[in-house]
């Protein structure tokens, strides 16, 4: 097929659903999936590229920082507290009116906002953040800074930040378009997206705040405790609810283009929210084609479908690779890229598939964690489901929908291992009197 130098967005064909017109990037594709898990992301310096990535992300950090101290303090202060009992409501309050006009121009910017209006202005979020004041700051991005505010309302947002550095009216209306779209999104598991902001130099990004980490930190042991198999199952079960929904999005299936367990958030009770739809993109409408929107090759290294890279057609299937890869973090607790580790351990995924296919799965379990029963055979069922995802060629890979059927079948399964487990062994009680006795 001829390729067209600039980047394009590829339609489908209405009867076939078939995208006639593969998307195009501006460097050689990978074909081999190490070549896929070496290449970098790229910056665009694409204006519109740049302004979709200011929605929630530039992806150049593959993992991120744990929150700072500065950011407990804030979550920690008494102001704070008495604000969040109220944020739920009034995040709920939000949510009914997120279908209202999005995003602010520069002639708002100055204006009081509608309660439940996601049109920002500057005012409220240099209220909300105390003039972007550092002990605000939670974290900080490849987009830019991150900080924790709270509208008037009493909503808890995340506040991203980043600076606009070129300023284009015609893009911004398409960048608009993408934005109403995200806007509408909406599940437990996916970070709300409340509004955007531009104004002058300034790119805003507000979203909902999520506050107990990144999955990321939490293998990583940074907030202190082991996040066990259960919960594990739970998240992953989790994302493959969120992006099963992005999939099959109205008419229009929204593509994330970023799954990694960076970009999933805990809440308190550990369900997992994902987050930085920076990269997301409509998938072609077939109707109104009304989704062209320039491109380059998006995602974090270790995660990126090298079919992907090889044929620059973006699909649904190239999230499912990223949720291959996700999965087989979850279970192993190393990074999709172990770069000190000896060569044939330093693409995690490849390692752990040669693991599956030798018959010693259960060897690759994350060394923080227990061989029991249950967790041997989730384990093997686990990496059984990346496998599949981890297909070089797309069609052989699962929708995101059946990713989720069997892994709700794993973690119903492994619910009852576990309960049986319990039911056979004696408690600690009666091992502890037992010994006693002895
Ligand atoms: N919605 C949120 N709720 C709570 N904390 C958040 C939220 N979004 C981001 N953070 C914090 O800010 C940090 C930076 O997030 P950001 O999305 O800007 O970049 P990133 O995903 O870490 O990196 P990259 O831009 O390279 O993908 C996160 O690691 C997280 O700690």
């Amino acid at each position: 097929m001829k390729r067209s130098p600039k980047p394009q967005y590829q339609r489908r064909n209405p009867s076939t659903g078939v995208r006639s017109t593969p998307d195009r990037f501006p460097y050689s594709p990978a074909s081999t999936y190490s070549e896929a898990s070496t290449v970098a992301r790229r910056t665009s310096k694409n204006p519109l590229a740049m302004a979709v990535k200011s929605v929630a992300g530039v992806f150049v950090a593959c993992f991120t920082p744990p929150d700072t101290e500065s950011s407990k303090n804030f979550g920690d202060s008494k102001e704070f507290k008495a604000s969040s009992d109220t944020s739920s409501r009034a995040g709920s309050e939000r949510r009914r009116s997120s279908n209202l006009s999005i995003y602010a121009s520069s002639n708002n910017s100055s204006r009081g906002r509608e309660p439940g209006s996601l049109q920002f202005t500057m005012a409220e979020i240099y209220k909300a953040t105390r003039n972007f004041s550092p002990s605000f700051k939670i974290g900080q991005g490849g987009f830019g800074t991150v900080y924790k505010g709270r509208l008037e309302d009493g909503t808890v947002v995340a506040i991203k930040r980043a600076k606009k550095s070129v300023y284009d009216k015609h893009l911004a209306v398409e960048f608009q378009s993408e934005i109403r779209t995200l806007a509408q999104v909406e599940h437990l598991n996916l970070v709300k997206f409340y509004g955007y902001l531009e104004f002058e130099d300034e790119r805003i990004v507000v979203v909902e705040y999520v506050p107990n980490g990144t999955v990321r930190e939490h293998l990583d042991c940074l907030h202190g405790k082991v996040l066990d198999l259960a919960a594990r199952l739970d998240i992953a079960t989790d994302v493959a609810h969120a992006v099963t929904y992005l999939h099959m999005y109205t008419d229009h299936p929204i593509i994330h283009r970023d799954i990694k367990s960076s970009n999933i958030l805990l809440t308190e009770n550990f369900r997992a929210k994902v987050a930085d739809f920076g990269f997301a993109r409509l998938a072609a409408d077939a109707e109104s084609g009304a989704t062209h929107v320039s491109t380059q090759v998006k995602g974090t290294a270790g995660y990126l479908d090298p079919e992907y890279l090889r044929t620059y057609q973006l699909t649904e299937k190239s999230d499912v690779f990223s949720f291959g890869v996700l999965l087989v973090e979850l279970v192993t607790g190393r990074r999709p890229i172990e770069a000190k580790r000896q060569l044939k351990e330093r693409i995690t995924a490849k390692w752990a598939i040669k693991k599956f296919t030798d018959g010693d799965a259960i060897s690759i379990l994350d060394p923080t964690l227990e061989h029991t029963d249950a967790n041997n055979l989730a384990v093997e069922r686990i990496l059984e489901l990346a496998l599949q995802c981890l297909a070089p060629r797309r069609q052989s890979r699962p929708s995101m929908r059946r990713c989720a059927e069997i892994l709700w079948s794993i973690r119903k399964d492994y619910r009852e291992v576990i309960a049986s487990e319990a039911h056979l062994q004696p408690s600690y009680s009666q091992r502890s009197s037992s010994k006693r006795e002895e």
